[in-house]
């Protein structure tokens, strides 16, 4: 029987590879930092770290051997409205700046060893690429960006599965070339307007208690803001399903996120969540299949006020919390060498059983 090829049946296979944590990993991994030479637990939450690894990966020898920061772009409707801070066109000049190998976020994945993956999902103006610039892969949904959700849905629902189809081929491919742990980013000005409707309308949460600053809008920019977000609340607070939500709120590059996501449950690999754009992704993952939360960990905290609504919502506490609040992956980038060291302790460290000592002994 030929495969159903339809970005729907590809999702449905996805979440239907999704496997449970593996708690028995998790626990030897436990038993064996607790074995180390150091007080029980005195390495905090790198131990937990590394069990969390354990269990995702479904193996007591956690490994972060070729990690990737996955970027997904697109720009947004909503930005007509005056959300951002900044003009629409940076959405394209970053990607130039991605391609070029000049962004925060390239800078920090090479400091953390991870390759960059860059997929355009609908910026309105991409880059004229030069000669020995990084590929941006071509994964246009819609070369008009996520259209204005606030006068009508984001996208429809066909281009809302492809989007998240895209997201899972791109893990499946970087699966294929031996990545085993992904960093989220995202690029698309303004996308927090978009992740704040999109949070709000998932969590049946108030848009006040979760528009922010994003890139910098203050005082009466800022109420024009919620403004906005309640308005695209209200457009569509008859929307079904997570489906419906995620096609008529947007937006492009978020879809695709949680496609990323979705793939990474299903083969066992890590994902690190960045900051409140592509925690949105996480949420939409989550309601369309909810056991894929256990591959999540969060990277770092935004300051953006919702971000922590979201990350509770998910039970998740973040790796580092340094107030950036840039996006890109940038948080997420950062969070790679801690859990690349959380790896190294555990398979280098001695152990009091090397010493002859029985475990946990403490000194005399
Ligand atoms: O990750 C975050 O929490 C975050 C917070 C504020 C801004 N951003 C980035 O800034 C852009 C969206 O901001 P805005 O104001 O245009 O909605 C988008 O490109 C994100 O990568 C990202
Ligand atoms: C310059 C700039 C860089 C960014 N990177 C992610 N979001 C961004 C928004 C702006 C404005």
């Amino acid at each position: 029987m030929t495969e159903d090829r339809t970005p729907l049946a590809l999702v449905e296979r996805t979440v239907a590879r999704i496997e449970p944590f593996d708690a028995d990993a998790a626990a030897i991994v436990g038993a064996a930092m607790d074995g180390k030479v150091k007080p029980l637990k005195s390495l905090g939450r790198l131990e937990v770290l590394a069990g969390r690894l354990a269990g995702i990966q479904r193996t007591a020898a956690p490994h972060v051997d070729s990690p990737a920061v996955v970027i997904c772009a697109a720009d947004h409707g909503l930005a007509a409205g005056g959300v951002s801070a900044y003009p629409q066109e940076v959405t394209g000049l970053m990607l130039q700046g991605f391609a070029s190998g000049t962004s925060a976020v390239g800078v920090l994945a090479r400091q953390s060893g991870a390759r960059l993956l860059v997929a355009d999902l609908g910026v309105i103006a991409p880059p004229q690429l030069r000669p020995g610039d990084h590929p941006v892969l071509d994964r246009r949904v819609r070369s008009t960006g996520t259209a204005d959700s606030s006068t009508g849905p984001a996208m429809t629902l066909e281009e809302a599965r492809q989007a998240v189809a895209h997201g899972i081929g791109l893990v499946e491919d970087l699966v294929a070339d031996g990545v085993d742990l992904v960093a989220l980013g995202e690029m698309g000005i303004g996308n927090t307007a978009t992740a704040s409707a999109l949070t709000a309308a998932l969590l049946g949460r108030e848009p006040a208690r979760l528009v922010g600053p994003g890139t910098g809008v203050q005082g009466e920019a800022l109420a024009r803001k919620v403004r906005k977000v309640e308005e695209v609340l209200a457009r569509h607070a008859d929307a079904r399903d997570p489906w419906d939500v995620l096609a008529r709120v947007g937006g492009l590059e978020i879809a695709a996120l949680a496609g990323v996501v979705l793939g990474c449950a299903a083969h066992r690999v890590p994902v690190l969540l960045d900051g409140f754009i592509t925690t949105s992704a996480a949420l939409v993952a989550w309601r369309l299949a909810p056991t894929c939360t256990h591959t999540m960990i969060a990277g770092h905290l935004s300051p953006e006020p919702g971000h922590q609504v979201q990350l509770e919502a998910l039970g998740l506490r973040p790796v580092l919390d340094l107030g950036m609040r840039l996006g890109e992956g940038s948080g997420a980038a950062l969070a790679i060498p801690v859990l690349r060291s959380a790896v190294a302790v555990l398979r280098e460290m001695g152990s009091f059983a090397d010493l002859g000592l029985a475990d946990e002994a403490p000194p005399a």
